[in-house]
């Protein structure tokens, strides 16, 4: 059977170590998210959060279950791609609460370096980081340095770095955690317009009270198992208002 795609996790599990100090971090992770949603997870300290975006984001291995991503099966009881940084290059985007540019990289090449060392020619990857870039209201500030930014000018790149390469995930770490309400819900309004723009499944960690009302669903988890629950939605309303319509290949 053809995986739906978007993200799908299936009785994923996670265990650290062995024998009697083995900690069983994921137990049987059932989650989906859809092409174009962003979603949210939260959870308490400890419950399994960072496991488990990093095991989406293959950094470290599950120990048993299935992911798929994008229409393909990843891991189904161990991984199914020879690849994992070309995976995570091109098929992940990752945005961090810290936007973490190279210092002395220009915003352009910031958003164009990944297309570059994924293949593209200089010119072809400049041309969709300056799409990108002016889809994300900081075309102005293209050739600038990283400090020479505003904190949410910074995310705003880290965000047209993570599509850059038009991953069908984007997995996000706290993403507004330094930043003040109205800057927040922003990045949130702006990931849930590229998110439907891009066709991305985009799923948000979060501890941030002020962004956890804009989530349509929400998984929450707690001891390695997710709940999903519906979510407010609110505040989403005038996301797509800023951007122009654009298309891209
Ligand atoms: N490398 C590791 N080795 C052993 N146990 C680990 C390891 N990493 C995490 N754990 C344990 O796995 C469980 C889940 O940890 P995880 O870091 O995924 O939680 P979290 O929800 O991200 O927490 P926080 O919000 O505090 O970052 C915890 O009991 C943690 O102690």
């Amino acid at each position: 059977m053809q995986p739906a795609v978007g993200i799908t996790l299936t009785a994923l599990r996670k265990r650290y170590g062995a024998g009697d100090t083995a900690v069983d971090a994921l137990k049987g992770v059932n989650l989906h998210v859809a092409p174009g949603e962003v979603v949210g997870l939260v959870g308490p300290s400890g419950s399994g959060k960072s496991t488990l975006l990093k095991c989406l984001g293959a950094v470290i291995e599950p120990t048993g279950g299935r992911m798929a991503i994008g229409g393909d099966v990843i891991y189904d009881d161990g991984w199914k791609l020879r690849d994992l940084r070309a995976l995570r290059r091109d098929r992940i985007g990752f945005v961090f609460q810290a936007p973490h540019l190279i210092p002395f990289l220009n915003v352009t090449d910031n958003v164009a370096l990944l297309p570059m060392l994924a293949g593209l020619s200089d010119r072809e990857a400049r041309t969709r980081a300056h799409e990108l870039l002016a889809a994300l209201d900081v075309a102005h500030r293209a050739d600038a340095l990283p400090a020479q930014l505003s904190g949410g000018e910074q995310q705003r790149v880290s965000i047209a770095r993570a599509l850059v390469n038009h991953p069908p995930v984007i997995l996000a770490d706290e993403p507004t955690a330094p930043l003040d309400s109205v800057r927040a819900l922003s990045v949130i309004r702006i990931l849930n317009a590229m998110a439907r723009r891009y066709q991305t499944a985009v799923i948000v960690v979060t501890h941030d009270e002020k962004i956890i009302p804009t989530f349509r669903r929400i998984y929450h988890i707690r001891d390695g198992i997710t709940h999903e629950e519906a979510g407010e939605g609110r505040g989403l309303e005038e996301s797509v208002a800023p951007l122009t319509p654009r298309s891209i290949s």
